[in-house]
């Protein structure tokens, strides 16, 4: 029997009203997120895409059309989801193993399933030995690491990623995204995930959309067929990668080219 998809966003509309103005941010969008899978979503600066996120954590509400997790409909920031967006804050005041067994805590937690848990994803993201330091002692992405270490120490069904490597140099991108791979393929856990990254989409995801210029709609969706475990930075060298990396390529530069309604 086939199962439910995690993620179901149907013929989804959203338009941001002011005193002043009204903006079409996104139009007739469909995009289904299977359990298990990691779907990256790449477009044009200003389509859509954050506000994408922002419906199906239930942020903002749509004009049109609906968002099923689960097959239910969003109703509040649902439970068992997972953000992680670029300027991820941690508490300053916490040190490392307080800000990463926080959301184990808030779930009142036994302190010893916190600082198990909180210690095992510390390790896997190559934190050992931090866990007393406090942020501002912290390299970005180390703060990074530890906003990831969070994440997954939540354990959500799904998470929804917003450009989470976004202010991290192109040498520790490649780091972190190796450790997050890694971790994923582990857990293996539903994913939406927003870059502008092409590479990046294409190494860590399952599918690809590509959107289009706002108001944003969902422009062409490519399948990533390559096997799993997967190096995130070899993976690159893979000629099924190099296709995908032209098509995407080209399918980005049609979405740039069109001029949507601003309306
Ligand atoms: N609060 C808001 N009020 C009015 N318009 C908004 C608001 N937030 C976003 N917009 C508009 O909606 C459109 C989509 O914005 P969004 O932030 O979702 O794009 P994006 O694809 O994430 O952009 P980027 O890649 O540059 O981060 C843009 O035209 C933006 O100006």
């Amino acid at each position: 029997m086939a199962t439910k998809p995690k993620l179901e966003i149907k013929n989804l509309a959203v338009r941001y009203n002011t005193k002043e103005s009204s903006t079409l941010a996104l139009t007739g969008v469909d995009l289904t997120v299977e359990d298990g899978e990691f779907v990256a979503v790449v477009g044009p600066s200003g389509c859509g895409k954050s506000t994408l996120l922002k419906v199906v954590s239930n942020l903002i509400k749509p004009a049109e059309g609906s968002v099923l997790i689960d097959g239910e409909p969003v109703k509040k920031i649902p439970d068992g989801v997972g953000m992680v967006f670029q300027n991820d804050a941690l508490l300053p005041w916490k040190s490392v193993l307080d800000n990463v067994r926080l959301p184990l805590a808030v779930k009142n937690q036994s302190k010893e399933i916190q600082e198990e848990t909180a210690r095992k994803y510390i390790e896997m993201v190559g934190l050992a030995g931090f866990e007393d330091f406090y942020p501002k002692q912290l390299s970005g992405g180390m703060k990074k690491r530890v906003a990831l270490a969070r994440a997954f120490t939540y354990d959500p069904s799904l998470y929804l990623m917003d450009e989470p490597f976004g202010p991290l140099d192109a040498q520790t991108r490649v780091i972190i995204g190796e450790e997050f791979l890694k971790m994923w393929e582990k857990v293996g856990k539903s994913v939406l995930f927003i870059t502008h990254d092409i590479e990046e989409a294409i190494a860590l995801a399952d599918k690809v959309v590509v959107m289009s210029n706002r108001p944003g709609r969902i422009k062409a969706e490519f399948k990533v067929d390559i096997e799993r475990p997967r190096p995130f930075y070899e993976t690159r060298f893979n000629p099924t990668f190099q296709r995908l990396q032209k098509e995407i390529w080209q399918a980005l530069a049609e979405a740039n080219k069109e001029v949507g309604s601003q309306l």
